[in-house]
């Protein structure tokens, strides 16, 4: 039974990945369902064989009556905004005065959702907070194991923190609202607040009805992985099986910069999720170490807000 369990494990992992972070499935949905239903039957045969990151746990836990609060281990950042090309400029002048011409950006979509950290201890899921006032958050690892392009164990053991933002497609927020309204209900003003709703109900089995989703953006306390550049830090999150968002661009200099941006403010209704700006970052960590942080701020990083 251990075998068969541990097998059943890599396989619901890996289909998981393919449907949820691919959006690639190689099997149908009835084969998932049915390797997930010989899993449970079989821990329910074997009960001290059924491990918390098990395939059968993403919906689980109690109901709870408040969450916990979680220190950081490494403070969660906010970035520093930019509302027009000026102040973008101003920004690239700023970087250049520090680290000189040679460099380069990344430019990512700024998904509007909910800013969380997910930490993983040998390769497992652990722990997932909000990130509450950067140093302080909230426990919300029941709900956070709902989302399924989250990996509740990755191929590697490794320690680390993983940030990104939760967020509410946009057509799980239209069907969502639909609900409320025929229930009679106040509907959510948006993705964002859906998002934010979701993922404080107390009861997990409610977040996992809401089809919430996330990106990854940032690896933190992992140690020395010999990585140098922060596109090169997104690309380890995509070998780790994390969810990044693909329409990130590097960008030789702040032409391409305000050229991705304008890209971006026309494409934005495209897009199957609300983005509320874009984040341009210096790529190099040498870099972004030497320009260094505010006391909440990183100086190698601007959020472009779009007009609200
Ligand atoms: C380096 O710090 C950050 N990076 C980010 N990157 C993206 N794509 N979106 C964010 N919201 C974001 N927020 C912070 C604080």
């Amino acid at each position: 039974a251990e075998k068969r369990i541990q097998e059943l494990h890599e396989l619901l992992n890996q289909y998981n990945y393919e449907y949820h972070v691919l959006d690639k499935p190689s099997v149908p949905d009835s084969e998932y369902d049915q390797l997930l239903r010989e899993l449970i039957d079989l821990e329910d045969q074997y009960p001290e064989l059924q491990t918390a990151d098990s395939p059968s746990q993403r919906v689980g836990g109690a109901i709870l009556d408040a969450f916990e609060k979680v220190e950081h281990r490494s403070q969660m950042l906010s970035l520093g905004n930019a509302f027009n090309e000026q102040d973008l400029r101003d920004f690239d002048r700023r970087v250049r005065q520090a680290v000189g011409d040679d460099f380069s950006y990344v430019c990512e979509l700024k998904i509007d959702g909910l800013a969380v950290s997910l930490r993983y201890d040998k390769g497992v899921f652990v722990q997932g907070a909000t990130r509450g006032d950067g140093t302080i958050g909230e426990d919300i690892t029941s709900n956070l194991k709902t989302i399924r392009s989250i990996p509740l164990k990755i191929k590697e053991p490794l320690s680390f923190e993983v940030r990104g933002e939760a967020f509410m497609p946009k057509r799980s927020f239209e069907a969502l609202n639909k609900v409320k309204e025929d229930k009679g209900e106040e509907p959510f003003a948006n993705p964002r607040n859906a998002a934010a709703g979701s993922l404080r109900q107390l009861d997990p089995k409610i977040a996992a009805s809401r089809n919430l989703d996330i990106y990854l953006y940032a690896l933190a306390d992992i140690g020395d992985t010999g990585i140098d550049s922060h596109s090169e830090g997104l690309d380890q999150l995509d070998k780790l099986g994390f969810k990044t968002n693909p329409e990130r661009k590097r960008c030789a200099d702040v032409e391409e910069v305000l050229e991705y941006v304008e890209s971006w403010t026309e494409r934005r209704p495209d897009l199957s999720y609300d983005i509320d700006g874009i984040v341009i970052k210096v790529d190099s960590l040498e870099q972004q170490k030497e320009l260094g942080t505010t006391a909440k701020s990183p100086r190698w990083a601007i959020a472009f807000k779009f007009p609200a």
